[in-house]
Formats: structure tokens, sequence, C-alpha cells
């Protein structure tokens, strides 16, 4: 794979704030990889570091040369807090970035690319907050760049358009497109990225694939069963399990072995409410990385995805 973006040893510090702690990282032509971590992790200081919009220690290469002396044609460059002049139209703020290159793509078909055809003679005061958003994008495809770095690129934007963001993204890599993406959306990293890169406190503590980071760090299947229970149960079910309040948790149930458990619990007389089968996903495999206990199921387990009948 030819390395489009190589990164070693990347460092970047406000005064004793350590915003980005030793990052080495490379990304490959038309590699989608999606940049993840909690608020202040350093993620902004890092894209900026990678695209020499703030000094950094460390090497940075962008096809080969430093970040500072590239053809700033071949990089498309989404910035977290871009805020275009308001009384600019859609197609005037496309336009006028369209200018800075000698060989931009046509401002329209850009603007339809991000689903702004229609409004794209409206001031920019006047967009909602997603289609300034995508407004803002449109200013980083108009040059038709091999490296597309978009910082929050779909925050604001909903989920229809957010999609309709990702296919073309993902079409755009397959046209051998690399592009690098921070965004607080976990679906957005898991449908969008080959790679995810999580940074926690300035440094990438796990790069793997989505599927790779949810098996290593996800947790388990499980099969949540709603009712009081005996703590005997778990001898009856041969499983482990966690006994709660108002629920009885058996973990790492595959799909095929719903049956088995449902079937060992009525052969015991076990009396139960409700059913719920879940499998961990990347926003798991985040809160398990991270630390985080919001939101997170006790026991690394997954959030229920799917609510089984009432036992009759
Ligand atoms: N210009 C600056 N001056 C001083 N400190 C800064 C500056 N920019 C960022 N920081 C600090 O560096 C750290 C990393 O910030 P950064 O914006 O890179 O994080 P982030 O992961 O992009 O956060 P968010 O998800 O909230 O956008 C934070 O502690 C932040 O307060």
């Amino acid at each position: 794979m030819d390395e489009v973006l190589v990164a070693e040893d990347v460092r970047r510090s406000y005064g004793d704030t350590v915003a980005v702690d030793g990052v080495s990282l490379s990304l490959g032509a038309g590699e989608v990889f999606a940049l993840v971590g909690p608020n202040g992790a350093g993620k902004t200081t890092l894209v900026r570091a990678l695209t020499g919009t703030t000094d950094a220690a460390g090497r940075v290469e962008l096809f080969g040369q430093s970040p500072t002396a590239i053809d700033r044609a071949r990089i498309g460059l989404l910035p977290q807090d871009f805020t275009p002049h308001e009384r600019l139209t859609a197609t005037e703020l496309v336009s006028y970035y369209a200018g800075l290159y000698d060989d931009a793509r046509s401002v329209e078909d850009v603007l339809a690319d991000v689903g702004l055809e229609e409004d794209s003679d409206t001031w920019y005061e006047e967009l909602s907050g997603g289609q300034r958003r995508r407004a803002c994008v449109a200013t980083a495809l108009i040059n038709d760049p091999d490296l597309l770095v978009l910082d929050e690129p779909t925050t604001g934007i909903d989920p229809a358009g957010r999609r309709s963001l990702w296919r073309l993204l993902s079409g755009l890599a397959d046209r051998g497109v690399t592009i690098l993406v921070t965004t607080h959306y976990m679906e957005e990293a898991h449908r969008l990225a080959d790679r995810v890169g999580l940074l926690a406190d300035g440094s990438l503590v796990a790069v793997d694939s989505p599927e790779a980071l949810v098996a290593e760090y996800g947790g388990q299947r499980t099969l949540t069963v709603g009712g009081t229970f005996d703590p005997s149960v778990a001898q009856t079910l041969d499983r482990p399990v966690e006994v709660g309040e108002d629920r009885l948790v058996v973990f790492d149930v595959d799909p095929a072995e719903i049956g088995g458990v449902v079937a060992t619990l009525d052969g015991a007389g076990v009396e139960y409410d409700e059913l719920a089968w879940s499998e961990p996903d990347l926003e798991d495999a985040y809160l398990e990385l991270t630390g985080d206990a919001v939101g997170a199921v006790q026991g690394g387990a997954g959030r229920p995805a799917a609510v089984g009948g009432e036992q009759s």
C-alpha cells in the first residue's frame, strides 16, 4: 500500500497542556481512517499537526513531503471551527475556494455532491446548521484532493444527510482518495472507516478495524432476562451469569444459543418478564478503552439491541 500520510512521534503542547503526546500513524492510498476520542483528547490538534496548520514536534510527511511544502491542491481540509462569512451564498463560498486552485471542480457539481443544489443561492446565515456544515464540506472537496482531512464533518447534519455524506466519502475512497475524519459518532466511524484510531489524553491507545476493536474490547454477547431470580438459577443454566435485582444477565450467548437458554429456563420453571439479546458495538469498545462508564452496561456487555416477547 502506498503511504500517503506518515507521522512519527508527533507531539504538541500548549503551555503545560500536552495535547498530542507522541502519535505515530501511517495511512495508505484510498484508506478511510476515523479518529475518535473524548472531548479534549487532542483530535483537532493532531489533525492540525498532520496538515501543517500548527507547529508540532516529530515527523509528518504527506505524499513524501513536509505538510508545509506539499502542493495544497492535493489536500482538502475542513477545520472543526470553520466559520465562513455569513453573507456569502453557498455558491459564492465554494466559488471563492474554487478560485484558489488552477484546476478546481465545478462548483455546481460539488454543491450537488453535498446535497445543496436547491440552496446554492441561500446566504450562509440562512442555511440550517446541517446545511452550513455541508457547505463547509464542499469547500474541502472543490480541489478534488488526493487526501481529505475532515474534522467532525457531520456534526449537526441529520441522519439522512450524514448517510449521504458517507456514501460520497466511500465513493471517493474507492477512487483512491485517502480520508482522515474525526468524529464523535461511533456508527459513523464503524460504517465509514477501514481503521479507527482511539485517541485518549493525546495518545493513540488503539488502532484497528472497527470489527477487530469490537471483538477485542467490546465485551460479550449477552442475553438479559427481566424478572426476579433466585441465585440458584446460575446452577440451572451452568453458564456465566450475573443475577441482579430485576434481571439476569447471561454472558457469551450466540444467537443460535438463545433458544437453548430459554428452553433451560422454561424447563426449570423459571418465570421471567422479557428477553433482550445484545451484542457489543464500537461504542462499547470506546467506553471500555476510555474508561468512560457513562452509558456502559456493567460487566462489559453490550447494550440491548433487540427485545424479545414476553413469556406467556
Ligand atoms: N489553542 C489552544 N490553546 C491552549 N490549549 C489548547 C488549544 N487548543 C487545544 N488546546 C488544549 O489541547 C487539548 C486538546 O484539545 P483538542 O481541541 O485538540 O481536543 P479534541 O479531541 O479535538 O476535542 P473535541 O472533541 O472537544 O473537539 C485540550 O486540553 C485543549 O484544551
